[in-house]
């Protein structure tokens, strides 16, 4: 998936580094820089790949996707936006399914900065009934670092949700996420936990008191990765496990295999913006080889 990507045929040369290219129905803007390569669909603002050089690729995409307008993508980063969930329709918002705009890009020996832009419009407005200007920024390089920024005056629920690459699920432990959750799976009730998680089947869990940095140990894969969360109150993991994998159209049976979702989100305490005061919610990756 991440080859085929790559070797898309280059629609235009934004930069040295930078080009767009299309997949399917969506333009995306793909990073091939020394340190890294990575790409961005302008749907969503939705990062679909980024692989520093000498490492394997690090956010799982399904190869089932579909990458059509106004559809979401399975796996990459989906931007949940000004909701989380099924609070509202669709699902997770509506900023992963709008067009997004290149505002302004960067480059240097290290990095790729991206910045994208969306606002309210008249199909936003039938949807939620805000003003907004909603930015994501991207430095892609040996890191990743994402960061939503929304201008406008409204309380939002939100996620980066992440969808990282694994070499065996069942060899996945995720440390750092602190001492409650609430259980999606069981009712939405409130649990205990020691901070760690383990995936025996499917796992959809909102924790409420989550460390600044989540560690995904990845045994079969031979890395660590750290996420970073910055403003967030809550941190979700999701795995479908294999029932709903089988169920989901957009993703292989074994798709729940080589995949978590560790996500920095905003659901227990809402993002405020306010005039002058925009909301911020960021994260950042990093790869480590397991020791
Ligand atoms: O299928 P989607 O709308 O993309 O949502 C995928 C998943 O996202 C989050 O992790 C939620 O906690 C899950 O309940 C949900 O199933």
């Amino acid at each position: 998936m991440q080859d085929k990507i790559f070797s898309l045929p280059v629609v235009k040369q934004i930069s040295p580094y930078l080009s767009q290219r299309q997949l399917g129905d969506l333009p995306v803007i793909v990073v091939s820089h020394p340190q890294v390569r990575a790409a961005v669909t302008l749907q969503g603002a939705h990062l679909i790949a980024w692989q520093p050089s000498g490492e394997k690729p690090a956010i799982w995409l399904s190869e089932k996707s579909l990458f059509s307008a106004g559809k979401a993508i399975r796996g990459g980063v989906p931007i949940c936006w000004p909701w989380f969930g099924p609070e509202g329709e669709p699902a997770h918002g509506f900023a992963r399914n709008q067009p997004w705009t290149l505002s302004a890009h960067d480059e240097n020996e290290e990095n790729v900065m991206l910045t994208f832009v969306l606002e309210s419009n008249a199909q936003t407005k039938k949807l939620w009934p805000h003003d907004f200007t909603l930015f994501a920024r991207f430095r892609l390089g040996k890191h990743c670092e994402i960061e939503l920024e929304a201008h406008g005056d409204f309380n939002a629920t939100g996620a980066l949700h992440s969808y990282f690459q694994v070499g065996d699920i069942a060899g996945v432990e995720v440390s750092g996420l602190g001492a409650r959750f609430i259980d999606k799976v069981e009712n939405n009730s409130e649990r205990e936990s020691t901070g760690k998680q383990t995936y025996p089947g499917r796992i959809d869990r909102v924790f409420t008191q989550p460390e600044d940095c989540s560690l995904i140990q990845d045994s079969q894969g031979q890395r660590v990765i750290e996420v970073y969360h910055h403003h967030h109150s809550d941190v979700v993991t999701w795995n479908p496990g294999v029932e709903l994998s089988c169920s989901m159209a957009d993703m292989a049976n074994d798709g729940y295999k080589t995949m978590v979702c560790v996500e920095t989100a905003r659901i227990s305490k809402p993002m405020r913006s306010a005039d002058e005061k925009p909301a911020r919610l960021a994260t950042t990756f990093r790869l480590r080889q397991k020791a």
